[in-house]
């Protein structure tokens, strides 16, 4: 068991340090009818301890991610996600609970908008976990562990509307761990930063000792030995159209672009 999770062993009886995601012909039809993803089946285990998800914009990426995370329920099929012997289907709400628990969830619109209202970035991810009840001592070690982890010390009394783009991802990251998870759903963790500032939460994030899921447009991260990227999944028109290492994954996904740009190219001809 970590640090962090070793503070909440008081709080949660079973506090799972990984989980395994098992979609069987998973499926998302959007309330407008729109497909998000299509029939998938696939098991991500704790083995897999990073998974990369990447594909050209509008494949499915963000719903596929939603499907392991339980923030979109399966239209058809099912979902579901397993710690410690207890399989949990997002789509009953009681195990939407213990799903929440398992899975922190970064979003690419980074932090949430509730974050901006805290006097500083220290009282935002103070007040939820205060909310849960989690003693003072164990909060002050969470934050101050997370925030040295991030490099958000020097700024943990500034405001969320003081922080450049990097530390508001950083800060994001931050509190999706800030309830030890045992698992991150992370949608474009590095979006919009350029590359320095993507090197740096990209180490932040895979420095940690906890299983990523991410979805990404960056065919250069995912390849880099130091972040040790196990698994990407490459999706195409709501479908999982491949499903393996890094290098292979990135030289099908630049054949499926170059075929996608040229089969545009003589449309237009
Ligand atoms: N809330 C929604 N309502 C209706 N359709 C949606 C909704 N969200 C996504 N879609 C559709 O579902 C499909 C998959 O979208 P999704 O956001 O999962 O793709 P993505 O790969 O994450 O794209 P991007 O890289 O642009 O973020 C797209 O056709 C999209 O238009």
């Amino acid at each position: 068991m970590g640090f962090f999770d070793s503070l909440f062993a008081g709080k949660r009886s079973t506090p799972a340090s990984s989980v395994t995601f098992h979609l069987d012909q998973a499926a998302h039809m959007y309330e407008d009818g729109n497909i998000g993803l299509e029939a998938t089946t696939l098991d991500i285990t704790p083995d897999s301890k990073r998974v990369a998800v990447i594909g050209l914009n509008g494949a499915g990426k963000t719903t596929l991610l939603k499907l392991l995370d339980g923030a979109l329920a399966a239209t058809s099929g099912t979902v579901r996600i397993e710690a410690d012997g207890t399989a949990y289907d997002p789509a009953v709400k009681r195990d939407l609970k213990h799903v929440e628990d398992l899975v922190g969830r970064v979003r690419r619109e980074e932090i949430p908008n509730a974050y901006y209202k805290a006097a500083s970035i220290r009282e935002a991810i103070d007040l939820p976990l205060k909310k849960h009840k989690v003693p003072e001592s164990e909060r002050q070690a969470i934050i101050g562990n997370l925030f040295a982890h991030f490099d958000l010390a020097s700024v943990a009394r500034e405001p969320a509307s003081a922080l450049d783009s990097e530390k508001r991802h950083l800060l994001a990251i931050a509190a999706a761990l800030s309830f030890s998870p045992a698992a991150i759903v992370a949608d474009e963790p590095t979006k919009g930063l350029d590359e320095v500032a993507s090197a740096r939460v990209a180490k932040a994030l895979f420095s940690y000792d906890k299983q990523v899921m991410f979805a990404t447009h960056d065919t250069d991260l995912i390849v880099r030995p130091e972040y040790a990227i196990g698994r990407v999944l490459v999706v195409d028109d709501h479908r999982v159209v491949f499903d393996g290492v890094p290098r292979e994954a990135v030289d099908f996904y630049t054949d499926l672009v170059r075929s996608k740009y040229e089969a545009a190219k003589g449309d237009r001809a």
